[in-house]
């Protein structure tokens, strides 16, 4: 069962990317969600989080302050490096679990969505990758448009953290081209095409 990655800048389109692949029947992992979720329910991990930030990690109800993490992590690149030691090994363990089961029910491939597919190592994990591409201020425009919380400078702060989309775009087995020139889906079609092939 072939293993592939899903990566590129913050607002690229890697989970509409992968909405179209899931429509085709393909199981996707997705790592940010699956961040969050061991974030909240792994109590080491949790109680990892409040030592190293503070009981504010979490709210009144015990649930995890997404603004304040975000305020604290990319405004500084040790606090950032800190939160990824400690939630990175535990979404690879989760997705190998995952990965595990789908194995059993036959898909010819699976997918995993990241963010930080490159930097956190998870590349490792899998045969091809995959990166979405739009340019800088597509890329701005529509995250302003589906975050309404975030500023331009929120989403700049949040660029300057991840690689650069040269370097993830060199690093990477295919291109999905989803500025507004391109069509995505049959950019996608033909990937799905090529993956249930080389099974
Ligand atoms: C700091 C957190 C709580 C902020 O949550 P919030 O809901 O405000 O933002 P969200 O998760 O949607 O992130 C916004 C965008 O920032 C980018 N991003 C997320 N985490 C990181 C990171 N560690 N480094 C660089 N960019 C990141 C992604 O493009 C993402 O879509 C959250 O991003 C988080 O827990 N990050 C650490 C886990 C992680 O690395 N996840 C991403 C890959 S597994
Ligand atoms: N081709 C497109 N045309 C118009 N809007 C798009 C297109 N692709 C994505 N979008 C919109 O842009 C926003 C960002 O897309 P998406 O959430 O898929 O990005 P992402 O790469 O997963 O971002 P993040 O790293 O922040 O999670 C979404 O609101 C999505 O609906």
């Amino acid at each position: 069962m072939l293993r592939i990655g899903i990566t590129g800048g913050i607002g690229s389109g890697k989970s509409v990317a992968c909405r179209l692949f899931q429509v085709l029947g393909v199981p996707v992992y997705d790592a940010d969600f699956r961040a969050k979720w061991v974030m909240a329910h792994d109590s080491a991990l949790r109680a990892e989080l409040e030592q190293a930030f503070g009981p504010e990690a979490f709210d009144a109800a015990g649930v995890l302050n997404r603004g304040y993490l975000a305020k604290v992590a990319f405004n500084d690149p040790a606090q950032l490096a800190r939160l990824n030691a400690l939630v990175h090994p535990h979404v690879g363990r989760d997705f190998e679990q995952w990965a595990e089961a789908q194995q059993q029910q036959g898909h010819p491939y699976l997918i995993k969505e990241a963010a930080l597919l490159f930097e956190s190592g998870s590349y490792r994990q899998l045969d091809r990758i995959i990166t979405v591409f739009a340019p800088l201020p597509v890329r701005q425009a529509r995250v302003l448009l589906r975050d309404p919380h975030r500023t331009a400078d929120d989403i700049l702060a949040i660029v300057g953290k991840q690689m650069s989309e040269e370097e993830k775009l060199s690093r990477a087995d295919y291109v999905l081209h989803n500025d507004d020139q391109h069509l995505l889906i049959p950019q996608v079609l033909k990937l799905d095409a090529a993956f249930r092939q080389a099974h």
